[in-house]
């Protein structure tokens, strides 16, 4: 068994109206039927577009918010049906680490009091010394300076506050951490020092990762499996070199078509496939297969009419497409939607020659890269403020 399964699950919210907003007059369908495995020790990258429900279905795996229907089976014991009381606990092993580094920080507590608060939630440790000595070595395995402990979120960096998102959840010492967008808000230079830092814990503390992320370069990097989420629903899931090597599904295939290569060559006969038209509303889906409406290969017959199922194709290979195997091996031409050079001359302003021959290290982050700009980010100035939202309480 899996440490972490879902079965069916979905998350519908009520849209409501009329003047109290007490009349339910449909149903926002964020997540709708999503069946994933997660083995332990291992990371589940979870891609595609803004809306198609990422957020909504991590937060369904902590039950933040209520589970329509599905089964959320941690370690054996389906949390969709937990009473609060034992959920509290469970939670203290399921922990999230959020995009927003200083909205998801309490500006009013310091570090020390941010990451005490969920240890006395889960009664971890006798006493405040203990707990003191706890956080100490954690923000020190997190690469944070030893005067952290008295200092407030805004005195920190972006790349030095998602360093405190993740030495709160490790203080908890939970089993499977689900960092929804983690590198997002971060400069680049500083989001490969946080992907080496979350890979580096899972290798010393065997953790559990799903990652959710709308930029296919970081979840490649970090998850062995991958699954594409399109309108509530996987539309493929695959290890991750697989993903990559032959994407099958035409949602998959356009996704990655958007994505650069470090080769100038390769670059200049790449071709790009480009989706018509905008995410459906998930309150109204389309019938049948969910991408039908803007797929390049869309047929008459099945497509509008029928929902593919997740289907096994091979390899811990799964596809949600009726035609998956024909477009693969070429039977089945495109019938709508415009296929374009990835890079059209003009547009890039350099010519062929003037291009560099080689990309540079870092164009692809799928190596590690030394943490050169950590002098930077331990200087303790402030980056650019970001909106303060409402902060996430320790969960
Ligand atoms: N509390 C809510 N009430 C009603 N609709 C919601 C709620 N939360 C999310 N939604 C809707 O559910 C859909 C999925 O949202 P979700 O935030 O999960 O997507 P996402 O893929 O994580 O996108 P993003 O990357 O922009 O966060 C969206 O249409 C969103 O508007």
């Amino acid at each position: 068994m899996s440490l972490l399964e879902l079965d069916g699950v979905k998350v519908h919210f009520p849209v409501k109206k009329g003047i109290l907003f007490d009349r339910t007059v449909g149903h926002v369908h964020a997540v709708d039927g999503v069946s994933l495995k997660v083995e332990a020790g291992q990371t589940y990258g979870l891609v595609g577009e803004s809306g198609c429900g990422k957020t909504t279905l991590g937060r369904a795996v902590l039950r933040l918010v209520d589970i329509t229907e599905g089964e959320v089976v941690l370690d054996g014991t389906d949390l969709a049906k937990l009473p609060v009381e034992e959920m509290r606990r469970f939670r203290r092993r399921l922990q999230m680490v959020f995009q927003d580094p200083l909205g998801s920080l309490n500006p009013r507590q310091n570090i020390e009091s941010i990451l005490t608060e969920g240890m006395l939630a889960h009664d971890i440790g006798a006493t405040q010394e203990e707990r003191r000595e706890k956080i100490k070595k954690i923000l020190a395995r997190v690469g944070l300076p030893g005067n952290a402990l008295s200092r407030y979120p805004h005195e920190f960096s972006g790349g030095q506050r998602q360093r405190i998102g993740i030495a709160r959840a490790l203080v908890l010492e939970p089993d499977v951490i689900i960092c929804d967008e983690p590198v997002s808000a971060l400069d680049v230079s500083i989001q490969a020092q946080v992907i080496n830092l979350l890979e580096e814990l899972q290798e010393e503390l065997g953790l559990t990762y799903v990652v959710i992320a709308h930029d296919l370069a970081v979840v490649r990097h970090i998850s062995d499996v991958i699954g594409v989420m399109y309108l509530g629903a996987l539309v493929e899931e695959a290890p991750s070199d697989a993903l990559y090597a032959e994407p099958r599904h035409p949602y998959t295939r356009a996704l990655m078509s958007a994505v650069p290569v470090p080769d100038p060559e390769v670059e200049d006969q790449r071709e790009r496939i480009l989706l018509a038209g905008d995410l459906p509303s998930p309150a109204n889906p389309p019938t049948g297969c969910r991408f039908h409406t803007r797929c390049p290969w869309v047929q008459d017959t099945l497509c509008a009419t029928d929902r593919p199922a997740l289907a096994d194709i091979g390899g811990g290979h799964r596809v949600a497409c009726h035609y998956a195997a024909e477009i693969a091996d070429g039977t089945l031409q495109r019938t709508s939607g415009a296929v374009v050079p990835a890079v059209p001359e003009q547009s890039t302003g350099v010519e062929k020659s003037e291009r560099p021959e080689k990309a540079p290290e870092n164009a692809e982050k799928t190596e590690k890269v030394p943490d050169n700009s950590e002098k930077s980010e331990k200087s303790g100035t402030a980056e650019k403020p970001e909106k303060a939202e409402k902060p996430e309480k320790a969960l």
